[in-house]
């Protein structure tokens, strides 16, 4: 996290904020995350670019991010998620604009952000959605975060682990809320963590279970459990992605 912020403040000197700040205004409008993933009579999938992670190490090199999103596209994702930290998932913006450019779905800029640079150098790269952290942030900050994507066209998913963090989630009146499975300090993994907190979720908010899907049984798992959503990263950049991604969808109602 603090990575993350310190690479953001070095991209600052380069490109300040006023400069990022047009250029955000400046792109095309964001699309419509959450017309895209909306409850519907079958789950749905955030498909992500993950080249490494701290807990798996390199799990793919991913020479070309917007093959990969098409690959997505073609496979029936309904968005795509783009690591853009440098450090330790080896992903960049670079990546973000490539994929954006590549596909019609909406794309998730996924990353540690905490400060409003971050959230416009994500829209001015062409970000539909970006992540916030609830862990990693303090609830002023969260709103401040929120509130500015929202004014931006874009759409927040909310990333929680707790039920405490479910219910700062709900009082930002957030659409779009994410139960993570992986504690993001020790790494482990908890598919029932989704379960036990699916009762929290505000009703109007859509419901997004991430990590640890590894087969189609693990996506029927979260569907049963009350998934609208589940996003996947390790599984498809290490097997075929389109050919998992309808394995996926095609098992599961
Ligand atoms: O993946 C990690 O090791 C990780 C560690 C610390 C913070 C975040 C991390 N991953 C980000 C994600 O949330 C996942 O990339 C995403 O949910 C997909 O997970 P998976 O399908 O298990 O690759």
């Amino acid at each position: 996290m603090a990575g993350a912020v310190e690479d953001a403040e070095r991209r600052a000197e380069a490109r300040p904020l006023a400069t990022v700040e047009r250029d955000a205004l400046a792109q095309t409008p964001a699309r419509d995350a959450l017309a895209m993933l909306a409850p519907a009579d079958r789950v749905k999938i955030i498909a992500e670019v993950k080249r490494a992670s701290p807990s798996r190490g390199d799990l793919a090199t991913i020479p070309d991010p917007a093959r990969q999103a098409r690959l997505y596209e073609e496979g029936g994702a309904s968005a795509i998620s783009v690591l853009t930290e440098g450090r330790k998932f080896k992903g960049s913006l670079a990546d973000l604009e490539a994929v954006r450019a590549a596909v019609s779905l909406p794309v998730l800029r996924k990353d540690f952000l905490a400060t409003p640079y971050q959230v416009l150098e994500a829209r001015a790269s062409g970000a539909d959605l970006v992540l916030l952290i609830v862990a990693a942030l303090d609830q002023k900050t969260l709103a401040e975060l929120y509130a500015l994507t929202t004014e931006l066209g874009m759409t927040a998913l909310v990333e929680t682990h707790s039920a405490d963090e479910l219910d700062r989630a709900a009082d930002l009146g957030a659409k779009l809320i994410g139960v993570n499975a992986r504690n993001l300090s020790t790494f482990e993994l908890d598919r029932d963590l989704f379960g036990s907190l699916v009762e929290k979720f505000p009703a109007d908010a859509i419901k997004i279970a991430e990590s640890a899907v590894l087969t189609p049984s693990d996506v029927a798992h979260y569907r049963s459990a009350g998934a609208d959503v589940v996003l996947v990263g390790e599984a498809l950049v290490t097997g075929d992605p389109v050919a998992t991604l309808r394995a996926f969808l095609q098992e599961t109602p």
